[in-house]
C-alpha cells in the first residue's frame, strides 16, 4: 500500500528513521559500553551483554494503542527493509538506518493452529509458530538479520572492513550465518565451526552451499563455542553466536509477532520454547517485557522453557525452588535428537537468570517455568505433530512434548492456549525420523520406535515375466501396457481400493 493511502495519523510513523542511542549493558556489573565497536563480553567483568536503548522513555510517550496501529499498518508496506523483523524497528535497532537493513525474507512466519486430534493429544488447544519457514529454515535468521544489519551499518557508516563472521554451531546458526554472510558482495567472509559428526547432513550442506569456510572440530557444541569465544577475544573476528547481543535483539521479533498474531491479547497464552544456548528464551522474555513496558500488551503470557533429559542444565538450575540456593552447573551432554539444543553450558545463562527474575516479578512465579522431557517423548511428539499436518523439527517436537507434560502435571492449565516454537524445518532433522522409522537409533538415544508411528516405502516389484520400465530406455507400448496392468493392480490391492461400477 502507498503511504498516502494510510490514515493520516499513522503516516508520520510509518517509515522509521534512524535515531535513539544504544549502549551495551552488562547484565552482571551493570556498566555500559559504547556500541561503535563489536563487544561480546563486558570489558570490566567479562559477563555477557545486552543492548540497552538509552532513550527508551521516548518510546513510552507513544501510547500502546498507537504502537499497535503502527505495527499493524506497517505490515501493509511494501518497503523491503520493513517487510521482515524491522517493522519493529524502534524496538530492535532504531540506530540502524533502514537502508542498512539486510532482509532475506526472514520473519512473519505463520502461526498454525493444531487440529482437534493433536490438541486432544497435547491436552490443550495450541499453535505452532513455524520458524522453519525462515530463509535458512530456522529461527536464527531473525537474529542474523539483526546482527548482519548492524555489521552492514558499521561497514557502510563506520568504515569497518575485512570482516570475518564466525560462529560455533549445532547446525542452525551456521546455516543462517553463512547464508547472510554470502549475501554481502564485499567486505564479509564467513567461517563456521561445527562439532564433527554432530550436525545433520542437511545442516552441514547449508553453509557449504553458501560458500562459507566450514571447519569441524572434535567434541560437542560447547567445545566449538569455547574455541570461537577464544578467537573473538584474541583475533579480529565478528562473533555471530547469540553471545553477540545484536542477535538477541533480532530474535525478540518472535515475541512481537506472537503478540501481533493474537491482536496483542496474549495474557492467556503459554509460549513454549526449547532451550539450548539460551539465546532464544532470552530474546523471547526480553521481547515480551519490552511490549509490556510500552503498554503494547496489557498482560504477559506464561513462558515455558523445554529441555531434554540429555542436555538439561537450565532445568536443573530451576529445580531448586529457593533463589539464593540456586547454583548453575554446566552438564555433560548426551546424544540428543534435539541436537540443536544439545548444549551443556549455555552462554546466555546470566541473561536468563536476570530476565526470569524480572518476568516473575511482573507476572508471578509461575509465569516462567522450565520442563524436562525424554528423548522418546521428543521423537513421539515430533512424529505425531507431523502426522497431523505440521513440519516441525525435533526441537518443535521437544516443545510439544513439554507442553503435553506441562498440561499433564497441571503446570499448564488445559484451558489455556499455547504457542509452540517450531524452531526449524523438519527436513533439517530427517535423519532422526529415518532412525525412528528404521529402528536404528544407537542405544544412547534411548528411543524405541512405536509401531503406530513408523512408516516405510513399499516397493511394487513386477515378478519375472512382467516388463519393468528402465529410466532412459523407451518401453514398447505392449510391454508398458502389461507393466501398467500389473502395477495398478498391485497398488489397488495394497490400498484396498474398490473398483468403480
Ligand atoms: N542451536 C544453536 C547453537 C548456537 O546457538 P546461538 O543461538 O548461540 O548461535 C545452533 O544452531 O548452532
Amino acid at each position: 500500500m502507498k503511504i498516502d493511502q494510510f490514515p493520516e495519523h499513522i503516516r508520520p510513523y510509518l517509515v522509521p528513521r534512524a535515531g535513539g542511542e544504544y549502549a551495551y549493558e552488562c547484565f552482571s556489573c551493570g556498566r555500559e559500553h559504547g556500541i561503535e565497536r563489536l563487544l561480546y563480553t563486558c570489558p570490566d567483568c567479562g559477563s555477557v551483554l545486552m543492548i540497552k536503548d538509552l532513550e527508551w522513555s521516548r518510546l513510552k510517550r507513544i501510547p500502546g494503542s498507537l504502537w499497535r496501529e503502527i505495527f499493524d499498518y506497517r505490515s501493509m508496506l511494501t518497503l523491503p527493509a520493513l517487510r521482515g523483523i524491522y517493522r519493529y524497528h524502534e524496538l530492535i535497532g532504531s540506530v540502524i538506518p533502514p537502508e542498512s537493513v539486510v532482509w532475506l525474507g526472514e520473519g512473519y512466519t505463520p502461526v498454525v493452529a493444531a487440529n482437534a486430534v493433536l490438541c486432544d493429544w497435547a491436552g490443550c488447544a495450541f499453535f505452532f509458530k513455524n520458524d522453519g519457514q525462515n530463509p535458512s529454515a530456522s529461527f536464527k535468521d531473525r537474529g542474523m538479520a539483526s546482527a548482519f544489519s548492524y555489521l552492514n551499518y558499521l561497514i557502510g557508516h563506520r568504515g569497518m572492513e575485512d570482516v570475518l563472521a564466525i560462529c560455533a554451531s549445532t547446525g542452525d546458526t551456521s546455516a543462517s550465518a553463512a547464508l547472510y554472510g554470502s549475501y554481502f558482495v564485499h567486505g564479509v567472509k564467513s567461517a563456521v565451526l561445527l562439532p564433527h559428526g554432530k550436525v545433520t547432513p542437511q545442516q552441514l550442506g547449508q553453509p557449504l552451499g553458501s560458500g562459507a569456510r566450514v571447519i569441524e572440530i572434535p567434541g560437542v557444541f560447547d567445545d566449538c563455542m569455547k574455541v570461537v569465544e577464544y578467537l573473538s577475544e584474541h583475533y579480529s573476528v565478528a562473533l555471530m553466536n547469540s553471545k553477540n547481543a545484536w542477535r538477541i535483539l533480532g530474535q525478540e521479533s518472535y515475541s512481537y509477532e506472537i503478540a501481533q498474531a493474537f491482536d496483542y491479547e496474549i495474557g492467556d497464552l503459554a509460549v513454549f520454547v526449547p532451550i539450548g544456548n539460551a539465546g532464544n528464551i532470552t530474546a523471547v522474555l526480553q521481547g515480551f517485557l519490552k511490549l509490556h513496558d510500552l503498554g503494547i500488551i496489557p498482560a504477559l503470557p506464561a513462558v515455558f522453557g523445554v529441555q531434554s533429559e540429555h542436555a538439561n542444565p537450565v532445568y536443573l538450575y530451576y529445580l531448586e525452588p529457593e533463589r539464593e540456593k540456586r547454583r548453575f552447573r554446566p552438564v555433560t551432554v548426551r546424544p540428543s535428537v534435539a541436537q540443536a539444543a544439545m548444549i551443556g553450558n549455555p552462554v546466555s545463562m546470566p541473561r536468563v537468570v536476570k530476565l526470569v527474575e524480572e518476568y516473575r516479578l511482573r507476572a508471578g512465579e509461575d509465569a516462567v517455568r522450565v520442563v524436562e522431557v525424554s528423548e522418546q517423548e521428543i521423537m513421539d511428539a515430533m512424529l505425531t505433530a507431523n502426522r497431523n499436518g505440521h513440519i516441525v523439527c525435533t526441537q518443535g517436537g521437544e516443545c510439544l512434548a513439554g507442553c503435553r507434560k506441562a498440561v499433564a502435571s497441571g503446570m499448564q492449565a488445559a484451558g489455556r492456549r499455547a504457542v509452540l516454537d517450531a524452531t526449524a524445518h523438519a527436513l533439517k532433522f530427517s535423519v532422526f525420523q529415518d532412525k525412528y522409522f528404521s529402528d536404528s537409533f544407537e542405544p544412547e538415544y534411548e528411543v524405541v520406535p512405536k509401531a503406530e508411528l513408523r512408516n516405510a516405502p513399499v516397493l511394487v516389484s513386477p515378478p519375472d515375466g512382467v516388463p519393468k520400465p528402465v529410466p532412459g530406455r523407451e518401453m514398447p507400448p505392449e510391454d508398458f501396457r502389461r507393466f501398467l496392468a500389473f502395477a495398478s493392480g498391485a497398488v489397488a490391492e495394497l490400498l484396498g481400493l474398490k473398483r468403480k461400477q
